[in-house]
């Protein structure tokens, strides 16, 4: 895409402009607002920080200035609580490779994906002990904020079908520190008729054209034309009916798109509509970013300094759906007859007894007190007692408790950043900044300790070493490093 910029009398056929107009349909821009947005379409808005919700204070959601501000913080991003534009740069290094970054203290993406969360109430309470599906999560961008906003009460199946895609997401979960997550490798469809009203929420970031993605050069030109926006729009419809099936009745339903074409966001919103029992939800904190359609929002990349995105809310209505749902089984352990029967021969679900020690690693009985234990090949890996008892069933990945090379069982990386919430480990040495860094970047460290020690930096796990009493091997995976030096 060239940086000209077109009159919106241009009409020529096959000019990306024209067919970005003519997507637009209903939502079509005023002609004075025209030019604007076709420069700020160019423009790459960088990403913000969405703070991870440890940091945020419970009461008042507002944010923990312990530090923060003083990285020079910009301001907030007014459609998400505790997210904030950088400018570039935090604590004089790009923000990807400070201590904090690698603490898991934030995550960074494009403030128009907030949209989304925000409609979702993934940034108050209301998600708080819920089980919800995130239909197409990687790399995982919702999907961890998902997982902070259930809280040590709820659930998320973060779902992607596509198996290369599968690490990234891992990734981006295991650094939320939670174990209250599975990943799923589902086709949408497979998935509804397995957990047929399950989930209190479900969230369909949806595969789209992607228009609002060409200024990061992640998306071509053909993206804007009418035959890709039609092929997009009938996979969202075949996703979006599978959502509809997987929520329980009184559930909620998300959907959001990354491009600007109406077929993919407001008509996909108005056909649910009109061939479900879905009912559009109009929100309060988002009224300022609402669509000519009920229940839908936009954000603008020459109004609100991001790469634009869409987003919708629908609640199922729990007596209709009801009556919908009589020939399907009770909302309960019946439901996963059918799961159970594809039960997964690799699992061996209850060891008669552990072929590793985890009390060498972690004080808790992970086996006894909270944790169903899984193993899977080399693999040791864990589910909250409290998870529903299809999750090790229909889990591609789940969090990891251990992993054997040889005959000798290792702590999993996941198990050490899991020392917020539902793990205690038996050793950690505490270092400073330069030690982290040096920690971080793959090197040993000197510790007086002996055998597998968490490293702490200012209380937040990074990860293992082994110890021989002076020397701590290092044990932080690669994709966990730091690149920055
Ligand atoms: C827009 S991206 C999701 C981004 C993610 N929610 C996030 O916030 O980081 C869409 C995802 O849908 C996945 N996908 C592709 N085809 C799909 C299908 N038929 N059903 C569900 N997901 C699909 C893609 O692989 C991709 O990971």
């Amino acid at each position: 895409m060239t940086g000209n910029q077109t009159e919106p009398t241009d009409r020529e056929s096959g000019d990306w402009r024209s067919e970005l107009r003519d997507s637009l349909g209903v939502c079509g821009l005023p002609d004075q607002q025209w030019a604007d947005f076709l420069a700020a379409l160019e423009v790459n808005h960088g990403s913000v920080m969405r703070l991870h919700r440890r940091w945020i204070d419970d009461a008042k959601l507002q944010c923990d200035s312990d530090g923060l501000r003083a990285g020079h913080l910009g301001p907030p991003v007014p459609w998400y609580h505790g997210a904030f534009r950088h400018g570039g740069t935090w604590q004089g290094r790009r923000p990807a490779d400070t201590l904090r970054y690698a603490a898991g203290d934030f995550f960074l993406q494009d403030a128009g994906s907030l949209l989304a969360l925000a409609a979702c109430g993934a940034d108050t309470d209301e998600l708080a002990g819920s089980l919800v599906c995130d239909l197409c999560a990687s790399p995982g961008g919702k999907a961890t904020a998902l997982v902070e906003a259930v809280g040590e009460s709820g659930f998320v199946l973060a779902n992607e079908p596509i198996r290369s895609r599968l690490a990234a997401l891992e990734f981006n979960l295991t650094r939320t520190g939670s174990d209250r997550w599975a990943i799923s490798q589902k086709d949408p469809e497979d998935l509804a008729s397995q957990l047929t009203g399950q989930f209190d929420c479900v969230v369909v970031d949806a595969p789209c054209s992607g228009q609002t993605l060409v200024a990061r050069g992640k998306q071509s030109e053909g993206s804007f034309s009418a035959r890709q926006v039609r092929h997009s729009a009938a996979r969202q419809n075949r996703i979006l009916d599978a959502a509809v099936r997987l929520l329980r009745p009184g559930g909620k339903l998300i959907y959001s798109t990354c491009t600007f074409a109406v077929d993919e966001n407001e008509a996909q919103v108005q056909r649910i509509v009109e061939t479900t029992s879905m009912v559009p939800v109009q929100l309060e904190a988002l009224q300022d970013y609402r669509s000519v359609t009920d229940g839908c929002y936009r954000l603008w990349p020459h109004l609100h300094d991001c790469a634009g995105a869409f987003a919708a809310r629908l609640d199922a209505d729990g007596d209709a759906m009801s009556s919908r749902d009589e020939a399907s089984p009770p909302h309960g352990r019946d439901r996963f007859s059918s799961a159970k029967r594809h039960k997964n021969r690799r699992d061996r679900l209850r060891p008669r007894r552990f072929e590793f020690d985890p009390g060498d690693w972690i004080t808790d009985d992970v086996a006894g007190l909270h944790q169903r234990t899984i193993i899977r090949g080399d693999v040791a890996m864990c589910v909250p007692l409290e998870a529903p008892d299809w999750v090790p069933l229909i889990a591609a990945k789940l969090p990891e408790l251990a992993y054997c090379t040889g005959k000798t069982w290792k702590p999993a990386h996941g198990l050490s950043r899991r020392a917020f919430a539902s793990v205690t480990p038996v050793q950690t040495i505490q270092v400073d900044d330069a030690r982290a860094r040096r920690y971080l970047s793959g090197n040993v460290i000197d510790c007086a300790l002996r055998g597998w020690v968490v490293v702490t930096w200012q209380d937040r796990p990074l990860g293992w070493i082994k110890s021989n009493g002076s020397t701590g091997k290092n044990h932080l995976p690669v994709p966990y490093r730091l690149t920055g030096g």
